[in-house]
């Protein structure tokens, strides 16, 4: 009997999703380049539909045709130096679909290489980490519908499930897939930041316990906060130390890691003028986090403010991080779903605005209750240029604002970092600003280089002699 699908790469992701494909009914081929994680996988089953090979060749004969081969390799070369090996035993209509963190353009280029050899080609964003990839990850498959149409039988299977709903929609075209899974990495960092400082404020200013910040945390998992990432935080912080007893935060170097997508994020967003500051300025904070030697010595040089007050109401402030919080998660969504929205009009993608919120509800890592606003905002509106703007989330922002405004001048006064949460509010008010500053730039621009500047009360473009 052949196998109806195979996957290579069985590391943290690529062995979960063998085994979710397995549970699902599939009959699964699985091949890794080295020998030792096959045999790990195979040592850990009991009765699974895996079959091991160790051979590639014998991998793709085992294979029912059209081949569906899913890659779970790591980003970069190993794509290509797997396609390539591939490439020798495989036959016109076979689907190759790559499932990791690749950059949408290599997608392009893979994507045109294969299809002159007749190949089918997928970029599968895929987000939910160890435990999402093997029960239910958010799928985000881009490239031909046709080739999509043939593995969504199997791609909806293993995806997380909504209200009896796949956290898997076609994306579009080519590294579209791909390109929403790299945004969504770029709303997860964010995210992650604003998370951090509002436990700064918690930690540092209200001089809460870990535990009690944890309680916090797990209080506003029940409201309109619900999300993932606030959800294992609470989790995070309730873990000891088992040597020490300490909590284990407490114990972690602050020194940020990251793998490239938050990074690609804000460099396609900078290229292409979509305004994504909040993004960038967590990208920011991990660079800076890296630094940390610096951040020792700099620390006995630089002092920070004097007589900060500490003497806060701990609930009325509570509640206030609580609005910070919410409106800095709103504004950095609005900012990855305009980057989609704008991105999808220049590369004519046509991104299904709506459907991509509802499959970010299961699964994925950023998963959040608000998503199902986000979704209906797209859904009554299909064109709303911002989210911001949306009727219920303006209400809500125009209410929290307050917090976030006391939040980020408490904590910026007391000498705190907030690089996301003072973005977050930036982005607001300059989004808000119908009249701004921009005169004056385009005023000292034609001036030391004559760039011309167009005029509020007659049409046409001006230079003036200003001397
Ligand atoms: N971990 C996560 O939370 C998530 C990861 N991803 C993405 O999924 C992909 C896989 O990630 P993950 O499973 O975490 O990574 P792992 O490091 O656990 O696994 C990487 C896999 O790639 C294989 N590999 C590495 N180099 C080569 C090569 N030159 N040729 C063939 N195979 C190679 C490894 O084999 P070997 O070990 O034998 O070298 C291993 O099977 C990445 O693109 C990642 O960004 C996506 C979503 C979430
Ligand atoms: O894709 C993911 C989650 O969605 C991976 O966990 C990814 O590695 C996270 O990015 P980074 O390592 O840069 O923090």
């Amino acid at each position: 009997m052949f196998n109806t699908i195979g996957v290579i790469g069985l590391g943290v992701m690529g062995s979960n999703i063998a085994l979710n494909m397995a549970s699902k009914g599939e009959q699964v081929a699985v091949y890794n380049y080295t020998r030792d994680l096959t045999d790990q996988l195979i040592a850990k089953l009991d009765r699974q539909s895996l079959n091991p090979y160790y051979e590639i060749q014998e991998f793709v004969q085992s294979l029912e045709t059209p081949r569906k081969i899913f890659l779970m390799v790591t980003a970069g070369k190993p794509i290509d130096s797997v396609i390539h090996s591939l490439l020798p035993h495989l036959e016109a209509g076979d689907i190759i679909m790559d499932g990791g963190n690749s950059h949408y353009e290599d997608t392009e280029r893979r994507y045109d290489e294969l299809k002159a050899k007749g190949i089918q080609y997928l970029g599968i964003g895929i987000s939910g980490g160890e435990v999402g990839a093997l029960k239910g990850p958010s799928i985000m498959p881009g490239g031909d519908k046709e080739a999509y149409e043939k593995v969504a039988p199997i791609l909806t299977k293993i995806a997380a499930q909504v209200e009896g709903v796949p956290c898997c929609i076609y994306i579009g075209p080519k590294g579209a897939g791909h390109f929403v899974k790299m945004v969504h990495n770029g709303i997860e960092y964010a995210d992650m930041q604003l998370i951090a400082e509002a436990y700064t404020f918690l930690r540092e200013k209200l001089l809460l316990e870990v535990h009690e910040i944890a309680d916090i945390f797990e209080t506003w998992n029940k409201g309109e906060l619900k999300s993932y990432l606030i959800e294992i935080t609470a989790e995070i912080l309730r873990k000891k130390d088992e040597v020490t007893g300490l909590p284990l935060i407490d114990l972690i170097l602050d020194k940020a890691g990251q793998k490239g997508t938050g990074k690609w994020t804000s460099m396609q967003a900078i290229d292409n003028g979509i305004p994504a500051s909040i993004i960038t300025e967590s990208l920011f904070a991990r660079y800076i986090s890296a630094l940390k030697e610096e951040r020792v010595n700099a620390e006995k040089i630089l002092t920070g403010p004097k007589n900060v007050e500490q003497n806060l109401d701990k609930n009325e402030w509570i509640d206030y991080i609580r609005q910070a919080l919410y409106m800095g998660k709103v504004c950095a969504y609005s900012q990855g779903f305009t980057q989609y929205k704008m991105t999808s009009e220049l590369f004519s993608w046509d991104l299904p605005l709506e459907n991509i919120a509802l499959i970010f509800r299961g699964g994925c890592i950023i998963r959040a209750e608000f998503l199902n606003v986000i979704s209906e905002s797209y859904q009554a509106q299909p064109n709303l240029a911002n989210l911001l703007i949306s009727p219920y989330f303006a209400e809500k922002l125009i209410d929290y604002q307050i917090g976030l405004r006391k939040v980020v001048c408490e904590g910026i006064n007391s000498g705190i970092s907030f690089p996301c949460l003072s973005s977050s509010l930036t982005y607001y008010d300059s989004y808000r600003t119908g009249n701004s500053n921009a005169n004056l730039l385009q005023a000292q621009r034609d001036y030391f280089g004559a760039h011309t500047y167009q005029r509020r009360d007659l049409a046409g473009v001006y230079h003036t002699n200003w001397k």
